[in-house]
């Protein structure tokens, strides 16, 4: 049997199935095998899946970002907006072929933003291009999801079936569950908080159809039995997401507002450059970046090229963004701006102290 058909029979026990107290066991355990074939349906090498490798588009600038949407929702107009890159935008479906990237300047950072044929539903079982495509957002920084704000909301729903199928899970932290692998001892499970989504002995199933039957498991969040796979699974990516509606010079006041209020939603009109600013500056603030200046002593701070960095960054890694070598000369650094305790003047700082955005750094070396 392949891997589709093992895939069909899984799914069709779990939909005949009634979700119960005495069957929560064996759902658990079909769920865990039904993540893993499909895991294995997305292998590059993978015969029954069709294969489908990604485009191969270079990563350049700071972060990437993925537009991910049906066909002729706006994506290559979005674009060419907010970007010096043409993509071709026509009135007709799959106008986009490939991935087409484009930079996206934002005070002195620079974003890559991809460009992608719109995905069918089913893209992630490798109908039209969408084994590509969703392979792509895998590799972002953010996705955003792109739709038309004339249709209906299902849209949004097919589409994040489609990117949770292949393990991109949109807006979520990674769950706080560490697994520990022994070679003997049993399975122990640890818990900090009241487990009210699965339980132990859910958990314990599923270890044992992994076959993992040494292990120590702590769990120090309520996490659900899905959630749960996902740590065992190990190759989910927790990726932020922006919903995008474009398209709102043809709706209603109204519907634009509500559409406006919903969490991690931009709205948007492409073709009257509306609301294109913001969308710029919501992007940016999803990708948890920040910007440092650096600043060489005697002068003033280099405002035109900054360094970009996650959030949460240390001296240490500005020293890596400005030369490899840095680290090991280091003797202290001296920071201006909201992280430092003295603002508005500046603090001495050690590798470790975390820099906040639009800090000036200077680096003494030995
Ligand atoms: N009314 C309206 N139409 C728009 C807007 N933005 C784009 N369009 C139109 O929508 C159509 C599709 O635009 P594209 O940019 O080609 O859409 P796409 O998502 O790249 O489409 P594919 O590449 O085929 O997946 C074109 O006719 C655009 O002129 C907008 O803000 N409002
Ligand atoms: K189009
Ligand atoms: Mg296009």
């Amino acid at each position: 049997m392949g891997i589709l058909e093992k895939i069909k029979d899984i799914e069709e026990e779990m939909a005949r199935t009634q979700k119960n107290k005495a069957t929560e066991y064996h759902l658990g355990l079909l769920k865990a095998k039904l993540a893993r074939y499909r895991a294995e349906l997305l292998e590059p090498t993978s015969k029954s899946g069709g294969g489908g490798s990604g485009f191969d588009v270079q990563k350049s600038g700071d972060a990437r970002v993925a537009l991910i949407g049906f066909p002729s929702v706006g994506k290559s107009t979005l674009l060419g907006k907010v970007t010096h890159t043409a993509s071709e935008a026509a009135a007709y479906e799959f106008t986009t072929l490939t991935a087409i990237p484009g930079v996206i300047e934002y005070s002195g950072a620079r974003i890559q933003m991809l460009d992608l044929p719109g995905i069918v539903e089913g893209a992630s079982q490798g109908r039209g291009r969408g084994r590509q495509v969703v392979a792509v957002a895998k590799t972002a920084d953010l996705i955003i999801i792109m739709l038309d704000a004339t249709k209906s909301q299902e849209q949004r729903r097919l589409l994040e079936i489609e990117l949770d199928a292949v393990g991109i899970r949109l807006n979520k932290q990674k769950p706080d569950v560490v697994v520990k692998r022994r070679t003997t001892g049993g399975v122990t499970v640890n818990t900090t908080v009241k487990l009210t989504r699965t339980d132990e002995k859910t958990i314990r199933t599923i270890l044992a159809g992994y076959k993992m039957h040494n292990c120590d498991i702590m769990i120090r969040e309520d996490i659900s039995t899905d959630e749960f796979i996902d740590v065992l699974i190990g190759t989910r990516k927790y990726t932020p997401c922006l919903y995008v509606y474009n398209k709102i010079d043809s709706i209603s006041l109204e519907q634009v507002d509500k559409l406006a209020r919903e969490p991690h939603s931009v709205v948007i009109s492409c073709e009257m450059g509306l609301n294109l600013d913001y969308l710029i500056e919501r992007i940016w603030e999803d990708l948890r970046l920040v910007k440092v200046y650096t600043k060489k002593r005697g002068q003033h701070p280099d405002l035109s090229d900054p360094i970009c960095l996650r959030k949460g960054s240390t001296i240490e890694d500005v020293c890596h963004g400005i030369h490899r070598s840095l680290v090991e000369k280091y003797r202290y650094g001296l920071v201006w701006g909201k992280s430092s305790k003295f603002a508005p003047h500046a603090q001495k700082v050690g590798l470790t102290h975390q820099v906040q955005d639009e800090d000036v750094v200077s680096i003494f070396t030995k």
